[in-house]
């Protein structure tokens, strides 16, 4: 968990007061929370629609504004590996010169006690078996320590050698400088120190636009998190040049647009000339300095002979394209805790990039993969049907039940449609409506979409459709499971042919033999036992992360609990 320190909201306010930036002190109050931490309240009721904070994208800190925004780009360094370096270096090679260390400086990676905040994937081995065994571990394979950061680490360190030798930039020596006569104790300590930078910054990063990508954003970041119901909406442009980030037109953009021009001129000529096109001419063709110099001067030029209009613009109010801005949604009470929302998050995906977790998160999930591979497991007798659910069986139900979902919500809407007065527009279900309807489901499929992913849990104690089929599929009788083919083959069971008329019954949530193998693999599914709420010792996990651990577990321990309830 990343916090902050009352002894710095003075700072903070300074930095974004001296960026210009407008924070409605008048009306919010920055102060501790019983969250962990800061947040802010409102010192008065504050209607919704109104924008509590509005600050100039160059008072954000981005890998493409820092000061080593030039090295990192010719080194093709991006992303959050690109942020992470820039800050470090801001923090602790610039210091006091850099533009934003007032600001960065209140950004903390250790707590009190100097405990790195560090993900549970790099836990010892003692504080991860919290965790063993709920989806946290099992579906998202979060305690499993990620390559790439390791890497990363390993790509910055070589960097700021390399920086050092060519132009001598002093190395982040308490980052990135390992010592070579003590190397792996070295390079594991400022590992972790790289490692718990990356953590903190990831749970105070914002979406910003396509040049800054994610930046750190002052007070935005005080703002703590909230499941249901946020308060706020972030608003920045985000289709800005991703070369210079200007919203309008731009040297970038114009340069664009000449090539393109060129390019269908030369296209036209050639057709005309009969000739198949000369790909090499037009492949040379690039963006270069004296091309973008060459228009620079034009779009100045042509500016200059403008009316002083423009320059009235220029030195009038910000241009809203330029700012972000924190705007309420929502009415907010004299005294309340305004909160933003981070996403619609399980505490799987908070704990793993946030650091925190929230009791009863409406997101949250038990994965069953791995108790229902126990039961699988369990002699010959399930081998056929397994390897045919696995091979076949579970992309033909699948595709089934959302065609059968389908159909029944069109039924659905067909009869409110009915119901409803005959002087509605027709075409009340939008394309664009149900464009969005489709590509919710493709974002579902995203990344987890093998069989065993889909055994699950929902918050509600529901049990997801695969985890019901794959129950009654394995309590089929010998004589039913044959009944499901209209013609079985023999060794390979996935060339048989389904009987489709038998799917609905896989779909059945009612069969008593499937309620009793599912309350039986609930019952055996092991988790962490936190009933005591007593922190664990001997982790080397700070007492508050560990908490936060427990909260997911707790969180797994009642949706398990409410799903043998619906089973009973
Ligand atoms: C972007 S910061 C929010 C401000 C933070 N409280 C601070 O003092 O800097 C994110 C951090 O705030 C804390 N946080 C935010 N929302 C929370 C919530 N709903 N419950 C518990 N902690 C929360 C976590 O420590 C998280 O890492």
């Amino acid at each position: 968990m990343s916090v902050t320190s009352k002894d710095d909201i003075d700072g903070i306010l300074k930095f974004v007061a001296d960026c210009n930036g407008k924070f409605e002190d008048s009306k919010c109050d920055i102060r501790e929370s019983a969250l962990g931490g800061l947040g802010v309240f409102a010192k008065t009721d504050i209607a919704k629609g109104e924008a509590i904070l509005s600050l100039n994208k160059s008072s954000i800190f981005s890998a493409s504004n820092s000061s080593i925004a030039n090295l990192l780009c010719d080194n093709d360094i991006d992303g959050m590996l690109a942020l992470n370096i820039a800050f470090i270096y801001e923090t602790t090679v610039f210091k006091n010169t850099s533009h934003w260390f007032l600001f960065l400086r209140t950004i903390r990676f250790q707590d009190d006690q100097g405990h790195l905040n560090l993900p549970p994937s790099f836990w010892n081995a003692n504080g991860k078996r919290l965790l063993k065994g709920t989806s946290f571990d099992t579906l998202f394979d979060a305690l499993t320590p990620e390559e790439e950061i390791v890497q990363g680490f390993e790509i910055a360190v070589d960097l700021a050698h390399k920086w050092n030798e060519e132009f001598g930039l002093e190395i982040p020596e308490d980052f990135l400088g390992v010592d070579e006569k003590n190397h792996e104790k070295d390079f594991n300590l400022k590992l972790e120190r790289f490692i718990s930078v990356a953590y903190t910054l990831s749970s105070r990063g914002f979406e910003i636009d396509a040049f800054h990508e994610t930046g750190l954003v002052p007070i935005a970041d005080l703002f703590n998190h909230h499941v249901s119901n946020p308060d706020l909406k972030f608003v920045s442009l985000y289709d800005v040049c991703d070369k210079c980030g200007e919203s309008g037109m731009c040297k970038h953009l114009l340069a664009e647009e000449y090539l393109e021009a060129q390019e269908q001129e030369q296209e036209q000529e050639q057709e005309q000339e009969h000739c198949a096109p000369v790909a090499a001419t037009v492949a040379t063709r690039t963006i270069d300095d004296e091309l973008l110099d060459r228009l620079e001067n034009n779009k100045e030029d042509e500016s200059s002979n403008k009316d002083t209009d423009s320059e009235d613009e220029d030195n009038g109010a910000e241009n809203a394209d330029e700012c972000v801005d924190l705007v309420l949604k929502n009415d907010v009470r004299q005294n309340q805790e305004i909160f933003n929302s981070y996403g619609e998050l399980s505490n799987v995906f908070l704990l793993a990039r946030y650091g925190f977790a929230v009791p009863g998160n409406q997101h949250d999930i038990v994965h069953l993969g791995p108790d229902f591979m126990k039961i699988l497991r369990e002699g010959d007798k399930h081998q056929e049907k397994v390897k045919w659910w696995s091979q076949v069986g579970h992309g033909l139900f699948s595709a089934w039940y959302v065609q059968m979902r389908q159909e029944d919500e069109e039924n659905e809407e067909n009869e409110e449609n009915e119901k409803q007065s005959d002087d509605l527009p027709e075409e009340t279900g939008s394309e664009e409506e149900e464009e969005e309807g489709g590509s919710e489901e493709e974002g579902d499929d995203d990344g987890l979409n093998s069989w065993l992913s889909q055994l699950y849990i929902s918050f509600n104690g529901e049990l997801s459709p695969s985890a019901w089929a794959l129950a009654n599929l394995l309590t089929l009788t010998g004589a039913q499971w044959e009944s499901l083919f209209s013609q079985k083959a023999s060794p390979h069971i996935s060339d048989s042919i389904v009987n489709e008329e038998k799917l609905p019954f896989l779909a059945k949530t009612n069969n008593l033999h499937a309620k009793r193998l599912l309350s039986r693999l609930l019952k055996d599914k092991q988790l962490s036992n936190v009933k005591g709420g007593q922190v664990p010792h001997g982790t080397g996990v700070p007492g508050k992360m560990l908490q936060n651990a427990q909260i997911l577990v707790q969180s797994e321990h009642r949706i398990l609990e409410r799903c043998l309830e619906r089973l009973s």
